[in-house]
């Protein structure tokens, strides 16, 4: 039997409750969507429809849809194979569109993981497909995925949203429920609609009335994050508390562990904080026997020796600064980050001079730099070389940031007077060329009025539909051929966003 919240998961965008302006803005980006255009960022609190409104999009304008939402996913090379074709390529499906959805765009490894970041907008600049990255934290996601996305703030919902939605659901499960007690799980669900629905699920299991001492019963939802059990190993000493945590959080002990060496290191005492090292060393022991004899019963020894022992070294004295994910973690992602842009640097050459990239690599790293710093910018126009790729020549973030802007500055420029000089040519050689395009579906209505009062111009469009080349859509009684129907019915579909 499903839970409630997959039961009443959002099928299209009308069932979205809340965060009109959020939906609005994702309507308006796929109406408006191309290739090229910048893909949307959705953000906010978890819980509150940010998911749901992307498979709902999809569904809305039968986008075929590509989850990516493990970190592990996003090396490049997997995303290339994964992501890569589809994001060049039409579905084979024949859906028009596939939706990229990267998920967790900010979760703790993606955060810090900007060899990810950096596969996720490689995708970005070759995609030919829409994109929606997710995050909870607009802060934890890297800044330059962020500065290329279009950004849609999700809401946390308010009390009375919550209960409205909660009401139509206990209805629809002919379940009794006072609105006390509704309320009182709408206030108790912190604008999170998943927490919501399943406290209502959990206090409704064999009940057709709901009894208010089982609401504050019912197993709750909220999920203590890692930043919780990490403040409260430093500051509290309450063992049970700790381990009733730890099961709380989605983490597996190898995680935790990292998160809590890097709060121990906050411990100001000397000693205490070596007793807390001491401690974690051991639980790694364990950790390593788990992963060794594939036996998990011993991840709760790790635990305990991890949480208790280092609560015990720590004793409550608390945490000053802000807790942070394990620095190491930040370490990682550089080096992966170098490795990232080195790849794509070699290949990018490989393809340029039609030679291995090994062989670059290994032979010719030297003279290729040489060439770079004699002339920098020239290297970059011809490569197509971004900020990171030049600067992995120059070693100089801020020269290769200052090249990079002033040869996008000189595309624009040319683009513009590309533009405007085709414009100037189409309009020499056909000064007033009537079009024939099918209007724009709002004014579809007004028009055909007008259409229907012109007498003896039917007869002109009959002749003209039925003179049409072979291989021509037919077009449809209201004028619309089946393309553009298409478009009309998600134009209706959207209506009073
Ligand atoms: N605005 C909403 N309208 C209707 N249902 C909602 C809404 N928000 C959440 N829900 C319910 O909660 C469930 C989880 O929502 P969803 O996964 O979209 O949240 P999220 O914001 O993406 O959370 P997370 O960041 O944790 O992934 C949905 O299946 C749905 O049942």
């Amino acid at each position: 039997m499903l839970d409630w919240v997959e039961k009443y998961r959002p099928k299209t965008l009308k069932d979205i409750v809340g965060n009109r302006s959020a939906v609005r803005q994702m309507v308006e980006w796929a109406r408006k969507w191309e290739s090229g255009k910048e893909p949307l960022l959705l953000y906010g609190k978890p819980g509150i429809g940010k998911t749901s409104a992307a498979y709902a999009l999809a569904n809305d304008m039968e986008w075929e849809m590509l989850e990516l939402n493990a970190s592990d996913q996003r090396t490049k090379s997997i995303i290339e194979k994964v992501a890569g074709s589809c994001a060049t390529t039409m579905s084979l499906s024949g859906a028009e569109r596939k939706l990229l959805l990267f998920d967790e765009a900010d979760n703790l490894h993606g955060s810090a993981d900007k060899g990810g970041a950096r596969a996720i907008l490689d995708i970005i600049k070759i995609s030919k497909q829409p994109i929606i990255l997710i995050a909870n934290d607009s802060y934890g996601i890297a800044k330059e995925l962020k500065s290329v996305c279009e950004q849609v703030q999700f809401r946390a919902l308010t009390a009375k949203t919550i209960s409205d939605h909660l009401r139509d659901i206990c209805s629809l499960e002919d379940l009794k429920c006072s609105e006390s007690t509704l309320a009182e799980i709408a206030e108790g669900s912190g604008g999170d609609m998943r927490s919501a629905l399943n406290k209502l699920y959990a206090a409704s299991l064999g009940e057709d009335t709901l009894r208010e001492a089982a609401v504050s019963t019912a197993s709750k939802d909220e999920r203590a994050s890692i930043f919780d059990l990490v403040g409260s190993v430093l500051k509290s000493r309450e063992d049970q508390r700790l381990m009733q945590l730890s099961a709380e959080i989605s983490e597996t002990p190898d995680v935790m562990s990292q998160w809590i060496e890097e709060g121990a290191s906050y411990i100001q005492n000397e000693k205490k904080r070596a007793q807390a090292y001491h401690y974690l060393s051991q639980s790694d022991i364990y950790i390593g026997r788990t992963f060794s004899r594939q036996y998990y019963t011993l991840w709760r020894y790790a635990s305990a020796l991890m949480l208790i022992g280092t609560a015990y070294a720590a004793e409550g004295e608390g945490i000053s600064a802000r807790i942070m994910p394990p620095s190491r973690w930040r370490k990682m992602a550089g080096a992966r980050k170098q490795k990232s842009i080195r790849n794509s640097v070699f290949n990018n050459l490989s393809e340029k001079y039609h030679m291995p990239a090994d062989t670059l690599r290994d032979d010719y790293i030297n003279l290729i730099s040489v060439l770079i710093e004699d002339n920098p910018a020239g290297f970059a126009r011809e490569t197509g070389f971004d900020r990171d790729e030049l600067d992995f020549f120059l070693h100089d973030k801020k020269k290769s940031a200052d090249i990079i802007k002033e040869i996008k500055k000189e595309e624009k420029e040319r683009e513009k007077s590309e533009k405007a000089s085709k414009k100037r040519e189409v309009s020499k050689k056909e000064p007033a060329k009537k079009t024939d395009e099918t209007p724009p579906v709002k004014d579809q209505k007004t028009l055909e009025a007008a259409f229907q009062n012109r007498s003896g111009d039917e007869k002109s469009t009959e002749s003209k539909t039925e003179n049409r080349p072979p291989g021509k859509e037919k077009e449809t009684d209201n004028g619309l051929n089946g393309k553009d129907k298409k478009k009309a019915a998600q134009a209706t579909l959207f209506d009073g966003f």
